[in-house]
């Protein structure tokens, strides 16, 4: 069973403004999924309707077989989440506001405080006042914060924003070992595509509120029969493969196979055309590659 399940969510801004245009996904348990769409997508607006905050005007989200919107204390009892800028009291200490924020939902455990505090290598800052903290630090502190009502499931917008590339490695690390540690499952909604390609295993693209793609990130799949080809002699490699009924784009020079015909026999032609080939690999396309096809159309 899916631990989270978007349904056919649609959502119309009072102002007009289709944000979602009935999109569903879902997620498995410790999958990690990233949400992918170029500004004013909708990433934000799902992100919303899934913490409850906004309410869509058709379909609903589920957790854990809760539905947020009938049974929304039930569903999100299951959620930890970092969802737009997080704000701590500056003059209290990062764990003097973990207590106050989590006794805003009236729960506390001073045992598991400490354990993830541990977890996100805050333990030695911890009483500290949060002013003193780099944006890293409030990140993760904001990461503890998530973590303490021991989530299944785990929504984060734009975690790495603002973090420098080590601050961006640290925070990739720990959300890889949530996963491995813990089972997490994680939905991350991120511009960063390279962050995307290194964390997520499956990805959604969404475009003016519709989605565009759902299914594994594309560069971790070698794209079968898509190949790049190197050579000096551009004329007869392009009356070579355009006989053998393949296609090659000019400038890539990336040859795209009919189902038909595999690499090594669109190679022997080649060759038997007298072309002489310097390189003739298989073509991994890189999730940017992805992304703008399925959003530029
Ligand atoms: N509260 C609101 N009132 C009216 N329109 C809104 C509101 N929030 C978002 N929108 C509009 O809904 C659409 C989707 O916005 P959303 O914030 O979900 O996109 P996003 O993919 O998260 O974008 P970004 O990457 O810039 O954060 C946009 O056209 C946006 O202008």
């Amino acid at each position: 069973m899916a631990l989270l399940e978007v349904r056919h969510l649609t959502k119309r801004w009072p102002n007009g403004r289709l944000a979602l245009d009935d999109v569903s996904f879902e997620m498995r348990q410790g999958e990690i999924l990233g949400l992918l769409g170029h500004n004013g997508a909708g990433k934000s607006t799902i992100l919303g309707i899934t913490l409850g905050m906004v309410r869509p005007d058709e379909g609903e989200v589920s957790i854990a077989g809760h539905s947020v919107q009938q049974q929304r204390s039930q569903a999100l009892s299951h959620v930890g989440a970092i969802y737009e800028a997080a704000h701590f009291y500056d003059y209290l200490t990062g764990w003097q506001n973990l207590r106050v924020l989590c006794s805003l939902s009236g729960w506390w455990d001073e045992e598991e405080a400490r354990r993830v505090l541990k977890l996100v290598n805050l333990a030695d800052r911890a009483h500290h006042k949060t002013k003193t903290y780099s944006h890293g630090m409030r990140q993760r502190l904001a990461l503890a914060q998530a973590l303490l009502p021991r989530p299944k499931c785990l929504l984060l917008d734009e975690p790495t924003d603002g973090l420098d590339p080590e601050g961006i490695r640290e925070f990739r690390e720990f959300v890889l070992k949530l996963r491995s540690d813990f089972g997490m499952t994680i939905l991350l909604n991120s511009h960063l595509l390279v962050e995307v390609e290194q964390m997520c295993d499956r990805c959604v693209i969404l475009k003016q509120g519709r989605k565009m793609y759902e299914g594994p990130v594309p560069s971790r799949e070698k794209k079968q029969g898509v190949y790049h080809l190197e050579t000096p002699d551009l004329a007869k490699a392009r009356e070579a493969i355009s006989q053998a009924g393949a296609v090659m784009d000019p400038v890539s020079r990336i040859v795209t196979l009919p189902d038909y015909l595999n690499g090594p026999q669109m190679l022997k032609a080649l060759v038997e055309s007298h072309v002489r080939v310097e390189s003739w690999q298989p073509h991994m396309p890189t999730l940017e590659e992805f992304y703008l096809g399925k959003t530029s159309a």
